[in-house]
């Protein structure tokens, strides 16, 4: 039981840009303050309208997806919870996978990836929940893997505390081939009879247990959902950690990169593709996308007066808040490093290494923030500035795709829609159109199941889960849901590439 379909041939032609509109549910997910706008409709995330507006114009605009990103705590490092409520970042936040639905009931071709975390639910919920998704929306969705790094969130799971870094990999890995056996392994593709005559619907012989044993987990099966059509969701995971990058290596199909300079971002990709290669993957096969700022005007006076007009609204607290920052930059000499300034205040940096280095100044970081930290994959300008320095991003950097970030809810996508994307496609840097029926992997891969080199493959042969134990039919004493995490102390996470590190 492979399940596998042939990968479409690449057509020739230049290499063309994999887009998703990046998404939170939220009214201030990566730009704060933005919301305040005139005109912007970021305000209306709770309302459904506001989302099934959004599906029309991705799908319109030809986009991929929109990729829903997520946290399940609150920034209450800088501010306390106060200001996260007062900036409204991340906070109020719906739960990402319960918009899928709505929006998939509009558009007939737009993908849909959504952030879970590997780190405080347990597997078999999530698998069958992924599932039910993959099977209503014909194979549209993925998955942004994460691991989480709130100790908030780490609280409100019943933690003292978050998990330590590297360990909370382990734990991903684990967590994923649970999902693998009950994705890939559980059901043969034809186990499903509806025989109204024979009276069967499923047929026993082609359906398994998992029994997974591991440190983390016990989970015995079978999946409670039938193979849907891409099976395990497109596989996105972000990181800038030596260990979350051993861990995307084996697994995603799609990684997210930094990188300030075209050197490292060829580096960062260079490296992962050898790192995919180690675990026995094929190197090719994974595709790589940065968060992108554009921002576009018919004129190049026209973009920089809309970048003016962003900025000004730019909240340099909620940057603060959303980094977790262990002291008020603001406050400082602009000339001291953030290592001196730590110093001075007894403090160490914590999870504010995310996104800033002890090296840099102070005068340094805030200007950073105050444009947007967009690095080299900002651009305000003409379209066609802007489809020039995409050709470079693809040709020269090596990536895949964008992210693309929003200022301003429905001006970036409508930007997007009516002076990027018909450049872009002039220039034939735009996938073709996508077809009704097509699943997401298949826009991105040419295939609808992972390949043969990709570790979940090694499930769908019928050797490779162990025989039912005929001793356990019954309940278990120890359900997967009841291993909870060890909490240890916070580490500070050996970044490489700060770049990744957000949101
Ligand atoms: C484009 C992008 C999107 C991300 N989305 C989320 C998210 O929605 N939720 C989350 O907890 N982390 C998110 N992250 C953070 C990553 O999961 C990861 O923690 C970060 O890149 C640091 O890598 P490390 O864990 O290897 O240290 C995102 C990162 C990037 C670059």
């Amino acid at each position: 039981m492979t399940g596998q379909s042939t990968p479409t041939p690449a057509t020739s032609g230049p290499k063309t840009l994999h887009v998703n509109l990046f998404e939170m549910a939220c009214v201030s997910h990566i730009v704060h303050g933005l919301w305040r706008e005139e005109g912007n409709q970021r305000h209306r995330f709770g309302e459904m309208a506001f989302w099934l507006e959004t599906a029309r114009k991705a799908e319109a605009a030809g986009m991929d997806a929109i990729f829903l990103a997520d946290v399940i705590g609150i920034y209450d490092r800088f501010g306390g919870l106060d200001a996260s409520l007062r900036l409204g970042l991340q906070i109020p936040n719906l739960d990402p996978l319960s918009l899928i639905p709505a929006m998939a009931a509009v558009t007939t071709t737009l993908g849909f990836a959504a952030t879970f975390s590997t780190t405080y639910e347990p597997p078999f919920a999530f698998a069958r929940r992924m599932s039910t998704l993959d099977l209503l929306t014909d194979g549209r969705v993925g998955w942004n893997v994460v691991t989480s790094y709130l100790p908030n969130a780490a609280r409100n799971f019943g933690l003292d505390g978050e998990l330590e870094h590297d360990s909370r990999y382990d734990r991903a890995d684990e967590y994923l081939d649970v999902l693998y056996k009950l994705w890939e392994g559980s059901w043969q593709d034809d186990a499903i009879l509806q025989d109204r005559d024979g009276d069967r619907f499923a047929d026993p012989e082609r359906v398994r247990h998992i029994d997974h044993e591991g440190t983390h987990f016990r989970v015995e099966g079978p999946h409670l959902v039938q193979p849907t059509p891409q099976r395990t969701p497109v596989l996105f995971q972000a990181t800038g950690s030596p260990r979350g990058l051993k861990t995307a290596s084996r697994h995603a199909e799609a990684v997210f990169i930094g990188g300030r300079t075209q050197d490292e971002v060829r580096a960062h990709i260079a490296r992962t593709r050898a790192a995919a290669a180690a675990e026995g993957r094929d190197p090719s096969e994974l595709k790589f996308y940065v968060m992108a700022g554009l921002i576009a005007g018919q004129t190049e006076a026209e973009a920089k007066e809309k970048l003016a007009r962003y900025r000004r609204l730019y909240s340099v607290e909620g940057a603060l808040v959303h980094a977790q920052a262990e002291i008020d930059l603001r406050q400082f000499d602009p000339s001291l490093t953030i290592g001196e300034a730590l110093a001075q205040s007894g403090r160490e940096l914590g999870n504010m290494g995310r996104r800033f280095g002890t090296e840099q100044t102070i005068g340094a970081a805030l200007t950073q923030i105050a444009s947007f930290d967009e690095g080299r994959f900002f651009i305000a300008g003409t379209p066609g500035q802007i489809a020039d320095a995409i050709e470079t991003w693809l040709d020269e950097d090596g990536i895949d795709g964008i992210n693309l970030r929003q200022y301003h809810s429905f001006e970036t996508l409508d930007d997007y829609a009516s002076l990027i994307a018909p450049e872009l496609r002039r220039r034939g840097r735009l996938p073709p159109a996508a077809k009704p029926g097509e699943t997401l992997r298949h826009r991105l891969t040419g295939r609808d199941r992972l390949p043969d080199t990709h570790p979940a493959a090694a499930y769908r042969s019928a050797g490779t889960l162990p025989a039912r134990h005929k001793a356990h039919s019954g309940v278990r004493s120890d359900p997967s849901t009841s291993t909870s995490p060890t909490p240890a102390a916070p580490t500070q996470d050996k970044t490489l590439s700060k770049e990744a590190a957000l949101p």
